[in-house]
């Protein structure tokens, strides 16, 4: 390990919040030292040209889609569910560049984004209270003692549930399926029928005049062959960060290995923190989740930290506010960030400012709400002269009943028709790509 990383001992020393008590101190060694013998996830040169990417976004000429589930399942790892993960990406990344004619840079929450911070320590069922499920790289989801105990090999786990989603997201972004020609081919099943799939097939058959039109100037059609599609999850357990932080043999730095980006959420955020420190350490692009007791001194604390160099695309600020708060406190954040001359690139993660309980006692949230948001955050922007680089959300290419409102005007009793997350509720596809339109439409404005 590179000297200018802390080891393990030494970042846990710092204080890290949001760990798993592992009780087995043995085993914990073991599977870290299974992980550091794996070859990496991802290749830090596609981290580098993810930093490039990232800069074009900080510079206002291009935009972040950021999404996937909230809390990644190893029995999610199928086919079908990283297939349609994918398939709604890339039909809200069509909508964003046609709709907005800005290139969008594409990154999955996923390929890693196994393991949660919580809110309590704790869950009670009916009287019983066990320790909280921590995600699957931590403990079990079931309702039991046995489940709920941490185990180490869970981060072994995520490793192998990691390479098998990257794998088939490589093979698809390259071997044909998120070719430009299929743009059709991704608008089937219920999102076909749906208000919101007539408006995507008006834009894919636009697409394809522009394709043939493209191909008759004698284009090559295989520049619209492949896609490039980069991971990311929260940098959360320091074992399986540490374990797959390794030394770039082109460059001699560290870089974390088990994704092309990482961030760090509104709970790890301490400036003195583990998490800060270790990710400080790191050559990866990174993000800080920004929450409403942000003030603009921490922002620009962390930007020294964690970007002293001042690298664009680097560091992305994803503020996550609330709709009812946003036009009031990212206001005063951006300015002074700006102000102090740092290169960020600035994202809404519309999502995590706006959870409540519906009646029924599911987590939820409303589309309304979470468009309100991006909204407010795009007019701060507009009215500040920055650039609304990107949003971040937790979604699903499949039809579950996890958020309410929208065009199929979902609501809080429909809920437990098909509720499937495991933590924070996400949008459907159907949800997905109408708020793909209306960023779209947004950004068009922008
Ligand atoms: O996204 C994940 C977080 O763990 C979540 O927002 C906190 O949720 P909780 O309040 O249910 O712990
Ligand atoms: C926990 C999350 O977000 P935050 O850190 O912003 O609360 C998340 O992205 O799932
Ligand atoms: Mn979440």
């Amino acid at each position: 390990m590179n000297p200018a990383i802390p080891d393990l001992a030494a970042l846990h020393a710092l204080g890290a919040a949001q760990q798993p008590s592992y009780p087995d101190a043995a085993a914990v060694d073991a599977a870290v030292a299974r992980l550091r013998s794996y070859p990496p996830l991802v290749f830090a040169g596609e981290c580098d040209r993810l930093t490039d990417k990232l800069a074009a976004v900080t510079r206002g000429e291009a935009f972040l889609l950021q999404g996937g589930d909230c809390a990644e399942t190893f029995d999610g790892v199928t086919a079908d569910n990283v297939r349609n993960k994918l398939r709604v990406l890339l039909q809200m990344a069509v909508v964003l560049t046609y709709a907005a004619s800005v290139p969008v840079v594409k990154l999955g929450r996923f390929a890693g984004q196994y393991a949660k911070p919580r809110s309590s320590d704790f869950e009670t069922r009916d009287g019983v209270t066990l320790p909280a499920y921590r995600g699957d790289a931590v403990n079990g989801f079931e309702f039991t003692e046995a489940a709920r105990i941490p185990d180490p090999q869970r981060l072994v786990d995520v490793y192998h549930s990691s390479a098998s989603t990257l794998n088939l997201v490589r093979a698809f972004t390259t071997g044909g399926y998120a070719d430009l020609r299929q743009v059709h081919a991704w608008n089937t099943d219920f999102v076909q029928g749906s208000a919101v799939g007539s408006r995507y097939e008006a834009v894919a058959n636009e697409i394809d005049r522009a394709l043939t039109f493209m191909k008759a100037i004698g284009a090559d059609p295989d520049e619209f062959h492949r896609v490039e599609m980069h991971s990311s999850h929260e940098a959360l357990v320091l074992e399986y960060e540490h374990a797959m932080t390794r030394i770039d043999s082109r460059t001699d730095l560290p870089y974390d290995v088990s994704s092309h980006f990482v961030w760090i959420g509104e709970r790890t955020r301490q400036l003195d923190g583990a998490h800060v420190e270790l990710l400080s350490k790191i050559r990866n692009p990174i993000g800080v989740k920004l929450g409403p007791t942000t003030s603009a001194d921490d922002a620009i604390a962390l930007s020294e930290k964690l970007n002293p160099e001042n690298t664009p695309g680097r560091l992305t600020f994803i503020t996550r506010m609330g709709a009812g708060k946003i036009r009031d406190l990212l206001p005063p954040l951006v300015e002074k960030v700006e102000a102090a001359g740092l290169q960020v690139a600035w994202v809404s993660d519309p999502m995590h400012g706006n959870t409540y309980e519906a009646s029924s006692g599911y987590k939820t949230r409303s589309l309304a709400d979470v468009t309100d948001e991006v909204q407010g955050f795009f007019d701060v922007h507009r009215s500040l002269g920055t650039w609304p680089g990107g949003i971040h959300v937790e979604l699903t290419g499949d039809d579950v009943t996890e958020c309410v409102g929208g065009l199929e005007d979902l609501a809080e009793m429909d809920l437990g028709n098909r509720y499937e997350s495991v933590c924070d509720p996400r949008l459907n596809r159907v949800q997905s790509l109408e708020l793909a339109f209306l960023v779209a439409e947004m950004l068009r404005k922008a």
